[in-house]
């Protein structure tokens, strides 16, 4: 099963590799701005998914945050540690 760590490599990968068809590397081509707006978008989503359906739900909303959360870190160059530290 994919983590956070995992995915983030995966992710990282990928902004190096540029395969094509990645929507990771579509995402970081349109920029912080429209980064910002999926994360803001995704939250949103978990916020109705946990009050209005059901936890599978709630977690697939919650899976897309983290993964929009992740594509920001990258456009902004963070590394784990740099998120990890303020925990
Ligand atoms: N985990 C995710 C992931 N979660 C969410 N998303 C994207 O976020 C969107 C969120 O879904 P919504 O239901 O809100 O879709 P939507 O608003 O209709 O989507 P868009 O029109 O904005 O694309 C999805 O369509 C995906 O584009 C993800 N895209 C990719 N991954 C994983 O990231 C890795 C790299 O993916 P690629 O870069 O595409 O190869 C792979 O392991 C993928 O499984």
């Amino acid at each position: 099963m994919k983590t956070f760590d995992s995915l983030f490599e995966e992710l990282t990968a990928k902004a190096a590799e540029r395969p094509e068809g990645s929507g990771t590397v579509k995402q970081l081509d349109a920029g912080v701005h429209a980064i910002g707006k999926k994360v803001v978008e995704e939250a949103a989503e978990v916020w109705m998914a946990a009050e209005y359906q059901s936890n599978d739900e709630a977690a697939e909303e919650i899976s897309q945050l983290l993964y929009h959360v992740q594509v920001m870190m990258i456009a902004k160059g963070l590394s784990l540690s740099d998120v990890y530290k303020h925990l």
